[in-house]
């Protein structure tokens, strides 16, 4: 996998944006079906994310994974590159409109989202926003058996209330260890 700390110039590419803290079965759905698009179109698979989850930096709520953990995770489902932003000050004062001139240089043939994304300063940026410049796959947000949307926040309160199965099993990576147990990779 080959990894930048600056956005590179590509020529094409499929692209995945977000958070990503602890690469749950949610995260894990995004991206299979954006990889299969990169394979169908010959491209890399590229994903963009932060340094630091923002609800991280301005909540000082619990991380589920450390960033060397989450590239491991997002490198076992097939990512080809992925983009670190360093979130701090200077970056979470980028408008809606930088962030998409930044994705420019980027060419993505479609970008792979889920249906509550949002970006750029004081998180003004939508997906019409995107879809007004870019190909946006927008997918449907992912549920658990209970039909309640998993989301790292649930799974940070789960993990707060030491429900550490229901959280795994909504992660689908060993909580401790990092480990991949229950998850097959949709080819
Ligand atoms: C350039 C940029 C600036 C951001 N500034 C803020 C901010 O001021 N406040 C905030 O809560 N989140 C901010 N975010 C984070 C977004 O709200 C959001 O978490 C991020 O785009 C990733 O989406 P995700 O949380 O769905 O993964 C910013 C994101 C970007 C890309
Ligand atoms: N359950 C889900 N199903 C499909 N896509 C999802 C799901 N949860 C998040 N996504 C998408 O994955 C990307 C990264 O999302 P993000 O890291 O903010 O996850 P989150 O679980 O919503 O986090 P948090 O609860 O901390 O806000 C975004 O494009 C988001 O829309």
């Amino acid at each position: 996998m080959i990894f930048h700390n600056q956005v590179p110039n590509l020529t094409s590419c499929i692209l995945v944006i977000g958070t990503f803290d602890g690469v749950h079965k949610g995260h894990q759905y995004l991206i299979s079906e954006a990889r299969k698009k990169a394979k169908k179109q010959n491209v890399p698979l590229v994903v963009y994310t932060f340094s630091l989850p923002p609800k991280v930096y301005f909540q000082k709520t619990i991380q589920l994974c450390s960033l060397e953990e989450k590239i491991n995770r997002l490198k076992k489902l097939g990512v080809d590159q992925i983009i670190v932003a360093h979130f701090n000050e200077t970056y979470m004062k980028k408008t809606k409109d930088e962030f998409i001139e930044e994705l420019k240089k980027l060419q993505p043939l479609t970008i792979y989202i889920g249906s509550n994304f949002r970006f750029g300063a004081g998180r003004k940026g939508e997906i019409l926003d995107l879809q007004r410049v870019f190909d946006v796959n927008v997918s449907e947000i992912q549920v658990s058996a209970d039909g309640e949307a998993i989301s790292s926040s649930r799974i940070r309160n789960l993990i707060n209330l030491k429900q550490f199965l229901m959280a795994e099993s909504l992660l689908g990576w060993t909580y401790e260890k990092g480990g991949l147990h229950d998850y097959e990779i949709r080819a």
